[in-house]
């Protein structure tokens, strides 16, 4: 998580830099339609490295698209923490949920 929230705070420092000496600088300044674009190339690659067999390949990937989905977040506005809540929230209400089907 502290890599996530270091990651972000980055991010958020290359917003408006220089587009020549940072590629999220250069990724931001593309704007959000790109920025879309990254994440869903990076999505299915993926998703097609996790069917292959190499796991190195599956991590790398992995990150790749965790980086693009940060890159995509800051462009929305939307900090980490936010997404973090309502992961607690859903974790609260399935909590809720098995609780209930538990007492039936
Ligand atoms: N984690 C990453 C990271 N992961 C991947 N990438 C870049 O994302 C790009 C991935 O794109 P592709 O693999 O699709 O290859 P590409 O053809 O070069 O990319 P496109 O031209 O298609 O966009 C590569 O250029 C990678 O270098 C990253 N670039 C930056 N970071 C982090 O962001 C920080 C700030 O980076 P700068 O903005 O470059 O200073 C760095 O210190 C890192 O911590």
């Amino acid at each position: 998580m502290d890599t996530l929230t270091t990651l972000e705070t980055v991010i958020a420092q290359r917003q408006g830099g220089d587009p020549s000496a940072s590629y999220v600088a250069r990724l931001l300044a593309k704007g959000l339609p790109e920025i879309a674009r990254k994440v869903g190339e990076e999505a299915v690659e993926t998703a097609v490295a996790a069917l292959a067999h190499d796991r190195q390949d599956v991590v790398g990937e992995a990150a790749d698209l965790i980086f693009h989905l940060m890159v995509l977040l800051r462009a929305r506005d939307i900090p980490l923490a936010e997404v973090c809540a309502e992961l607690d929230r859903r974790e609260g209400t399935s909590g809720i949920a098995e609780k209930a089907s538990r007492s039936e």
